[in-house]
């Protein structure tokens, strides 16, 4: 199916995105609409022959068999040897069958955890906890990566919804991060949750001692305001934290999948516990229907096949994700770890080299924003950048309708700006109606040629609620997981950051001795010494 596909590629390359709008039922035979979200896939190349033979590169890479595979929870991430079942956390939301893992009622377990984390939610919101203390105003989550990208994006998108403690997010081992936060926050009124789903993270570790000294130097009792959330219960209690304050998680979750499970408890106590059941619940919906539709009617399936489309057969390197939704800045972010951790691969399954390569580059910012930054290059820039619009019918500001119906406008010109571009001609006629002629015409009328035919999706919802939120993120997982299988990756391993990690624990005992470790490169070494230089004059 791969060379049919090349093959349609070059059959069609020249032919215009605008042209294929001749058909005038285009728009709603190349979108499609689920629980009140619509995918829109009709300003791109895309036409039925396309279409069939992307669907069937994902039957051929039998899209359905490991999609079953991972809810039954089979050990598809092969080379950690262990299932993948982030689907689990928000099946929790309903009334979801048991799933046995090595003799271990997974379901169970989960269902208990998430009772505690209620529990504590209520108790910290109501005042009820600390039963000796004041309220808690501030809640300071430390973690990275997964244990912070997810939570971080969806306590900004629903900021509408917070009427619980302010949360604090401290991921980056620069001091600056942990120091900002904890500025003018009071340790009595503070909790501390570290957030590490193996508990041996540099970064968030060396930023919970911190915090740890920080507390201790503020207030009595400080430990009882630290809660902990990890896989590993030898590791917390060795930190210091109480098995009561900590909520455990399976290995069954990845950590850019993570969101979902108790990695989510500072979410929760900002929006409360109904809010944050509201977001499992829309994540649970598009797990039942990416189970359960047909292909061409699958959105997950569907935005994958997009991806693969424009990245592998058009050879658009990178794509771009832009929220008109200026709560959800922190998803370009979040969609960076879940796309190119998990898909940035060079090998398959087997350890043998990926027969087509991984995935693309992901970027993004939300618009208007990036609209007056990297736009310039999306429309008249020699790298073709396909953009994944995501937009919500109305915002959470009634009195501000204007503001949304600009939003909105600027969305939709954006897209059409990109399939339509601007002809030569066209900004001839334009310059001679501002009374310029002769050269100058001509020279200024080349820089006001957009070429147009450049795809973009647009996915939208009618606002930006906790279920949304949650049907999104799992859209947007299962798009992974789809362009993965077809890829023939592990989209759920993430060996690739090991190396850097290995090598910074070396080196920080060579910067706090001030002497290069030998088997360092000569830029290393030249750099290291550079920067104690510098530190010391
Ligand atoms: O939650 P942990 O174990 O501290 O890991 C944080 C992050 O580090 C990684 O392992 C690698 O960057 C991510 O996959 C993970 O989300």
């Amino acid at each position: 199916m791969w060379n049919e596909l090349i093959r349609l590629r070059e059959a069609t390359e020249s032919r215009k995105i605008s042209e294929l709008f001749n058909d005038t039922s285009r728009a709603s035979a190349f979108s499609l609409q689920n629980d009140g979200l619509l995918f829109d896939y009709s300003k791109t190349t895309l036409d039925d022959d396309i279409r069939t033979a992307l669907i069937d590169l994902a039957r051929e890479a039998d899209v359905e068999g490991k999609r079953a595979a991972m809810f039954r929870g089979d050990k598809i991430n092969t080379t950690e040897d262990r299932a993948v079942l982030h689907v689990a956390s928000r099946a929790l939301a309903g009334d979801a069958d048991d799933i046995e893992i090595d003799g271990r009622n997974i379901m169970a377990e989960g269902r208990e955890t998430f009772e505690r984390m209620i529990q504590f939610s209520n108790d910290l919101r109501s005042g009820a906890w600390p039963a000796n203390g004041p309220k808690i105003t501030d809640v300071v989550n430390i973690g990275i990566g997964g244990s912070d990208l997810g939570p971080v994006m969806a306590y900004k998108a629903l900021m509408p919804y917070i009427d619980g403690p302010r949360v604090h997010f401290v991921s980056n081992v620069d001091g600056a991060d942990i120091h900002d936060a904890l500025h003018g926050l009071d340790p009595n009124t503070t909790l501390v949750i570290v957030s590490s789903k193996t508990f041996g993270t540099q970064e968030t570790l060396m930023n919970a001692r911190t915090a740890m000294r920080w507390m201790e130097a503020g207030s009595d009792n400080a430990m009882e305001r630290f809660v902990a959330i990890s896989t590993s219960r030898e590791r917390t209690e060795a930190f210091g934290i109480a098995p009561e304050r900590v909520f455990g998680f399976g290995d069954w979750i990845g950590g850019r999948y993570s969101v979902w499970s108790p990695i989510g408890l500072s979410l929760m106590l900002a929006v409360g516990p109904e809010n944050a059941t509201e977001f499992l619940r829309g994540g649970h919906s598009m797990d039942c229907h990416f189970v359960d539709a047909p292909l061409q009617e699958n959105m997950p399936v569907m935005l994958a096949l997009v991806g693969l489309w424009h990245q592998k057969f058009c050879g658009y390197a990178t794509r771009a994700v832009v929220p008109y939704e200026h709560r959800l800045s922190r998803l370009p972010a979040y969609l960076q770890q879940l796309e190119m951790e998990s898909n940035g691969k060079s090998v398959a399954m087997d350890g043998t080299p990926l027969k087509h390569g991984g995935g693309p580059v992901v970027w993004g910012e939300p618009g208007t924003n990036g609209q007056h930054a990297f736009f310039q290059l999306i429309h008249q820039g020699t790298n073709v950048v396909p953009v994944e619009f995501i937009v919500g019918a109305m915002g959470h500001e009634p009195d501000l309708r204007e503001h949304h119906e600009a939003l909105l406008a600027n969305c939709l010109a954006q897209s059409e700006a990109l399939l339509k571009g601007r002809t030569l001609e066209e900004a001839r006629n334009q310059l001679i109606g501002q009374g310029k002629s002769g050269d100058e015409l001509e020279v200024l009328a080349r820089h006001r040629v957009f070429s147009g035919n450049r795809p973009s999706t647009t996915l939208v919802y009618k606002k930006l609620t906790p279920y949304v939120l949650g049907q999104m993120i799992a859209l947007y997982e299962h798009r992974v997981f789809v362009e993965g299988v077809i890829l023939g990756l592990n989209s759920f391993d993430q060996w690739g950051v090991e190396l850097g990690k290995e090598l910074a624990d070396g080196l920080v005992p060579a910067i706090a001795s001030g002497k290069a470790p030998e088997n360092a490169n000569g830029s290393t070494r030249m750099l290291l010494e550079h920067f104690l230089a510098l530190a010391a004059s």
